[in-house]
């Protein structure tokens, strides 16, 4: 059995999660109906991620507290349930000016507050979590919720021919299922990638590029390119990771974008709304060409981040750059990528 599965599941469903002494539900998610049951009183606490707090003016309010440390909210009794989910949502930081004051209160496990937001994340919910005095049916290990935060055991599940538009050369694709929390992953295996270093492309995925060719990222040129250099060379392997939005999820990156519609760039959208700049890992990719068989690889990257985590998992990885023409929509993007988060040219 999955804990760690069901306990995501649940966030997502609005149901409470317990993790080890904690039990948490999402602010997202937990319906007035909900609270009623579970917090008739009122006196829930807010869970929020460090980030958020700081984004909220509240990290600095415990000597402890620090932007990657969680900060957990006193509950008020003018803080009902549609004033904490318009508190923990920074698309409605521009509205109005925010309740308070607010004042935070200390935490008696963090440990299992930073997993129950790691599972929040690995939800693709925001990091925002009411903190009950019940029970849950529904419940995790603090290891269990952190290691599902960062999978890095995975099982082949499948494996099939695949035509690709574009490729002359034969593709396989291979599905993969991470143990730690069932997530899905891909690999395609273009032509035959031969030698004892296979040119590899780790892309995480990017449904608005890859799906529907927005401009406002390089991602859906860069997996295009990728694909024509690997049969290029004869051969080649595309990890697909589904890590949507530098691993905050679909919604949130969504949420990201309307922030940068206000003018915030790639960065500071991510920490406005509770996470950090970027959330990924790469133990699942290293994992995954272990799968395959394969300890070497050259790398089509910018991203300093990736060589550095299949190094840190024992691969050896050489950088072929991987840099495509910008738009005039993701230029910006791009120079941000550069200067605030260490991409190569
Ligand atoms: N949170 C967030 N994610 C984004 C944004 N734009 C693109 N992404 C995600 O970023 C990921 C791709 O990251 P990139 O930085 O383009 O590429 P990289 O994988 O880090 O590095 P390269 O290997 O050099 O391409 C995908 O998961 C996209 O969904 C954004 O503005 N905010
Ligand atoms: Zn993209």
């Amino acid at each position: 059995m999955n804990c760690a599965a069901d306990a995501i599941a649940a966030l997502r469903a609005g149901r409470a999660v317990g993790v080890d002494s904690l039990t948490v539900a999402a602010v997202e998610t937990a319906t007035d109906e909900f609270l009623a049951l579970v917090d008739a009183d009122g006196r829930a606490s807010v869970l929020l991620s460090g980030a958020r707090a700081a984004a909220l003016g509240l990290a600095n309010q415990r000597e402890s507290a620090s932007a990657r440390e969680p900060v957990l909210v006193q509950r008020e009794p003018w803080l009902d349930p549609g004033t904490v989910r318009g508190l923990v949502d920074a698309g409605r930081d521009f509205d109005r000016f925010g309740p308070g004051p607010l004042r935070t209160k200390g935490l008696t496990d963090p440990d299992a507050a930073r997993a129950a937001l790691a599972l929040a994340r690995s939800a693709g919910l925001m990091p925002a979590l009411w903190l009950l005095e019940t029970d849950a049916s529904v419940r995790v290990t603090t290891a269990e919720a952190t290691a599902a935060a960062r999978p890095a055991h995975v099982t082949i599940a499948a494996r099939a021919g695949l035509p690709v538009e574009g490729l002359a050369t034969k593709a396989q694709i291979v599905a993969m299922r991470a143990e730690e929390d069932g997530s899905e992953h891909v690999a395609l295996l273009v032509g035959a990638p031969a030698g004892k270093a296979p040119l590899t492309r780790i892309h995480s995925e990017c449904l608005t590029g890859d799906v529907f060719g927005s401009l406002k990222c390089d991602c859906g040129p860069q997996l295009r390119a990728a694909l024509q250099l690997m049969e290029a060379e004869g051969g080649g392997i595309l990890l697909y990771l589904r890590q949507e939005g530098r691993g905050i999820g679909l919604a949130n990156k969504i949420r990201a974008y309307g922030l940068q519609d206000r003018g915030l760039d790639t960065v500071e959208a991510n920490h406005r709304l509770g996470f950090a700049d970027d959330e990924r890992d790469y133990a699942l990719a290293a994992a995954m060409l272990r799968a395959l068989g394969v300890n070497e690889v050259r790398l089509l990257t910018n991203n300093p981040a990736k060589l550095a985590g299949l190094e840190a998992q024992g691969i050896t990885t050489e950088r072929v750059a991987h840099r495509l023409p910008a738009n005039p929509h993701n230029a910006h993007y791009l120079n941000v990528k550069r200067s605030k988060s260490g991409h190569l040219d």
